[in-house]
Parts: C-alpha cells; sequence; structure tokens
C-alpha cells in the first residue's frame, strides 16, 4: 500500500528543493534507493549510500497509485489527454516515459537526469525549470485511462469507435458511457480523453510543473484535451485532516471513506477480483484493473450569486447539516450520525427529504460509499460577471455504475442543492493499480536501470 513518509502530513515544505537534490553526492540515486527503488537488481542505486527517504514526499510504487487514499493535497492540476498516435508501441513508450519522469517528480527530481540548467547547451534542458527551487510539495501523480482509449470515441450518427491499439477486449465493464442527468449542461471540451493524470501537491507551481513536463514528454503521441486547476481540497482522506469547506461556505468530507478504513476501501473504493470474472463471462480481461479503482470527474458549477442571497436556514436545510459546525440537523457534533428518522415542529423531519446529505447517505444508495477527493475552482466570470466557480468533484470507487451512476441519478433529479448547481464537465476514468514495491529500479543517473522490462503504469493492461 502506498505509504507517506512521516512528515509528509505535516510539513511538505520542510522537503529539499530540486536543485538542493542535484547538487548532493549521488543525491539521485540515494534518493532513488530511499525511495525504494533500488536493491532487487544490483543496480547502482542499490548499491548508493542510503538516505532518509525526503520530507514531503510519497512513494511513487506500491500496491495501489498514490494521490487516492493519499491524505489530499491543498492543490490539484488534472489533465485529459487524448492520444494522436495509433501506434500500440508509441502509446507503450510514452507509459512507460511517463512512469519514469513520475518517479523522479514525485521524490522531488528533476523530469530528467541533466535536469534545467545543465546538458547540451544546443538541446532544450529534460526539466522546465519552474520547480527548481521548490520542495517536493508532497507532489502524487494518479494515471486512468478513458473509455476511448480502448473502444475509439463513437461518430455522431452513432458510428462505433475504433479500436486503434487492440485494447477493446480489455475494455473493464465499469468504464461506461455516464448517462445523461438532469442539470447536466457538459461542454465536450471540457469532459471525456483517453488518459487522464491528476497532479496534486501543497504547492500549485509543483502540480503545474509536473503535468507541464509530462505534456512535454507526451509530444507526438497525445496531446491535452482539456485541464482543470484546483484549490483547497474539499475532502479529508485521513482522519488526522481537517474538514475543509466548499464554496457554499460548508464542512465537506466529514462522512468520506478515510485511509484508515481499510474495510470500507476494500468495499467500495477497489476493484475486486471478482469484477474481472465478470467480465470474463462476457468475453473481457480486465484482469489488470484488480486493485486499482475507477476515478469519477465532474466539473459542478455552482450559482453562488443567488446562494450568498439565500437564508442561513435554506441553506443548511438543503445541505442537512449546519453551517458551523457541519453537524447533522438531527442533532449532535460534526461527527455524529444523522438521524433520519428525527422529526421537529408539526412531525417534519429534522433532515428535510431533499437535503444533499439524506439523498447521498448510504441509507438511501444501497449502502453504498465513495471516496471523495475534490477541489474548489475559480476560473474567472462571465459575461453578466458572475463568477465561474464551483466545486471540481474527484471521488474514486469500485464500479461507477453501482457507486456513482444511481447516486447521481437521484442527486440529479430530487437534491434541493441543484436549483445552484450546474454540471459543465465529466470524466470517468479506469485507475490501474500501482507499480509494485521495489520493482522500479533507477540507474544512478535516474532512468530506468532497463528499460524494455521496467515495470510502468497499466503494464498489465498491454501484457
Ligand atoms: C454523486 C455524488 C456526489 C456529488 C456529485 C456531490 C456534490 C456535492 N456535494 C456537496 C456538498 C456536500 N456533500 C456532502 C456529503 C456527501 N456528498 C456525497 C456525494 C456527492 N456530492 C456523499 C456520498 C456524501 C456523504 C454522505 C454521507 O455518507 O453521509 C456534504 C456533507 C459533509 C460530508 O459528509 O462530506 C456536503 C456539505 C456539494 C457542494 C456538491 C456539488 C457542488
Ligand atoms: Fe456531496
Amino acid at each position: 500500500m502506498t505509504t507517506p513518509d512521516d512528515a509528509t502530513h505535516q510539513a511538505p515544505e520542510t522537503g529539499l528543493s530540486r536543485r538542493a537534490l542535484l547538487g548532493l553526492g549521488g543525491g539521485i540515486a540515494a534518493v532513488a534507493a530511499a525511495a525504494g527503488f533500488g536493491a532487487a537488481r544490483g543496480t547502482a542505486a542499490a548499491a548508493a549510500p542510503s538516505a532518509a527517504p525526503q520530507p514531503g514526499t510519497f512513494a511513487f510504487t506500491g500496491a495501489h497509485q498514490a494521490g487516492v487514499v493519499t491524505p489530499a493535497q491543498d492543490r490539484l492540476y488534472l489533465a485529459a489527454f487524448d492520444v494522436t498516435t495509433d501506434s500500440r508501441e508509441e502509446l507503450v513508450a510514452l507509459l512507460r516515459r511517463w512512469t519514469t519522469i513520475a518517479a523522479r517528480l514525485t521524490q522531488g527530481l528533476p523530469a530528467g537526469p541533466l535536469g534545467p540548467a545543465s546538458g547540451p547547451y544546443d538541446a532544450p534542458p529534460d526539466d522546465t525549470g519552474e520547480a527548481a527551487d521548490l520542495p517536493p510539495a508532497g507532489l502524487t501523480l494518479t494515471f486512468g485511462f478513458g473509455r476511448s482509449l480502448f473502444v475509439g470515441t463513437p461518430g455522431p450518427d452513432g458510428t462505433p469507435g475504433t479500436d486503434r491499439f487492440g485494447l477493446a477486449d480489455r475494455l473493464p465493464g465499469g468504464l461506461v458511457v455516464l448517462p445523461h442527468f438532469s442539470a447536466d449542461d457538459l461542454d465536450p471540451a471540457r469532459s471525456d480523453g483517453d488518459l487522464v493524470v491528476q497532479a496534486c501537491a501543497d504547492d500549485p507551481q509543483v502540480a503545474v510543473h509536473a503535468i507541464r513536463n509530462l505534456s512535454r514528454a507526451a509530444f507526438g503521441a497525445a496531446t491535452i484535451r482539456w485541464t482543470q486547476l484546483g484549490y483547497g481540497r474539499t475532502s479529508s482522506t485521513t482522519t488526522a485532516q481537517r474538514t475543509p469547506r466548499n464554496l457554499f461556505g460548508f464542512k465537506d468530507g466529514t462522512a468520506n471513506v478515510k485511509a484508515e478504513e481499510e474495510d470500507a476501501l476494500a468495499a467500495h473504493v477497489w476493484v475486486p477480483a471478482d469484477a474481472a470474472d465478470a467480465d470474463a463471462a462476457d468475453g473481457v480481461d480486465s484482469a489488470w484493473l484488480t486493485g486499482g479503482t475507477y476515478l469519477v470527474a465532474r466539473r459542478i458549477r455552482m450559482t453562488i450569486e443567488t446562494w450568498d442571497r439565500t437564508s442561513l436556514r435554506e441553506q443548511e436545510t438543503l445541505v442537512g447539516r449546519t453551517k458551523g459546525e457541519g453537524a447533522p440537523l438531527s442533532g449532535g457534533t460534526e461527527h455524529s450520525e444523522p438521524d433520519f428518522t428525527a422529526t421537529g415542529r408539526g412531525g417534519a423531519p429534522l433532515i428535510a427529504a431533499n437535503s444533499h446529505v439524506r439523498l447521498a447517505h448510504p441509507d438511501q444508495n444501497d449502502g453504498v460509499r465513495m471516496l471523495r477527493r475534490g477541489y474548489n475552482f475559480t476560473d474567472g466570470n462571465d459575461a453578466l460577471g458572475r463568477l465561474d466557480a464551483g466545486l471540481f468533484f474527484l471521488a474514486f470507487v469500485r464500479d461507477p455504475r453501482t457507486h456513482f451512476i444511481p447516486m447521481q441519478s437521484r442527486l440529479s433529479a430530487q437534491d434541493g442543492l441543484m436549483e445552484y448547481l450546474e454540471h459543465t464537465g465529466s470524466g470517468l476514468f479506469a485507475v490501474p493499480r500501482g507499480v509494485p514495491d521495489g520493482a522500479l529500479v533507477l540507474g544512478a543517473d535516474g532512468t530506468p536501470a532497463t528499460t524494455d522490462d521496467s515495470p510502468f503504469v497499466g503494464q498489465d493492461l498491454f501484457a
């Protein structure tokens, strides 16, 4: 399992900058070894002197990809890509390059072994440089695959898409076309994509630097389709984290699935082996996704100006919790269980039938929960001067057919909050399991010791 080093929870800013790491004798090899990359094959990394894990870093390798249960960082930059090559080999080569670069960036190293300010004077540097003096900032990079990577994009007349990479019989059952939900006003230019990279960090420049360098490494194979910048996490993913607030001013993430809840993660987040058994009955081999998860992304615009003219009573009634403490309207404190049977004056339920927390609660959803990991966003304003702001909803689930679609159908039809919400972008991605611990061996220059058999994110998909 991906585990953060101790320092990351508290003070990532204490980490050394990339420039300082480069200046350390044998720094790259030592960091690679310390990050668990060494040892396996007697490489330079394995032989390097051991060093303490870098403060402010999370391991890149592990049973699951980092960036799911990792304590939610403060900033997000997410990019969806269209693959522009039709060559399976070039796609695999891209994923190898991304894996190598991600392993380096998440450990606070520059994208390439030479860094931003050395290397041949007549060639572009192998790192763009804007994060050179910044600490690792808890950067995680999480990769996923969209449905179009497997079966292409259907034409407007309904003609089937093209299986460009011979992956159609690997399409996992949960990677469906999401239905239209009422109040959806989706912009195709902010939706879907063959590949996704979620970069989370406690410094926005570190997250943007990561996507920029991955995008650069994709040249000739993939181009950015859409991106979303997020600030102010809207969820807690560990019990140690303070519950943050969304742009409606309410605490968000109170009842989230947390990293410490191993049983809930197994039941609601990680794709179980029997999902592949079910797909096998349909002639699909989706074993590559066992231990992975699905990422649902929804750009949800909030009509902030209208909300701000709404009474506190109305706001709390629509959410179903108090604005100050975040306690259920049935009483107690933030982490008290809501009592949906409690009634007030005239026998009316204290938590209204159309309140968000009642409709999203597991009791109303066949026991379903999800790991939410969203962010606030503000993308300027529209022609009327209204903020284009809201919540970039991100959730990791074991199967969107059971863990997202029914709940979102219910919310979009009945949730009182919907009067203030508009879904403007959408994406669904299969997130493969992690690169195994200790398997990614970086050489002394920080590149994989062997290129052809070094593991990469999503490797099992192409096996
Ligand atoms: C389909 C899933 C969900 C969408 C879309 C969604 C949008 C959304 N939510 C808030 C604010 C809050 N949500 C809260 C709880 C909550 N929300 C969902 C699901 C979706 N939310 C779930 C599963 C839960 C937990 C329910 C439970 O188990 O009790 C809360 C309460 C605090 C908390 O538990 O996090 C708030 C507040 C907004 C503003 C929003 C769209 C912009
Ligand atoms: Fe919610």
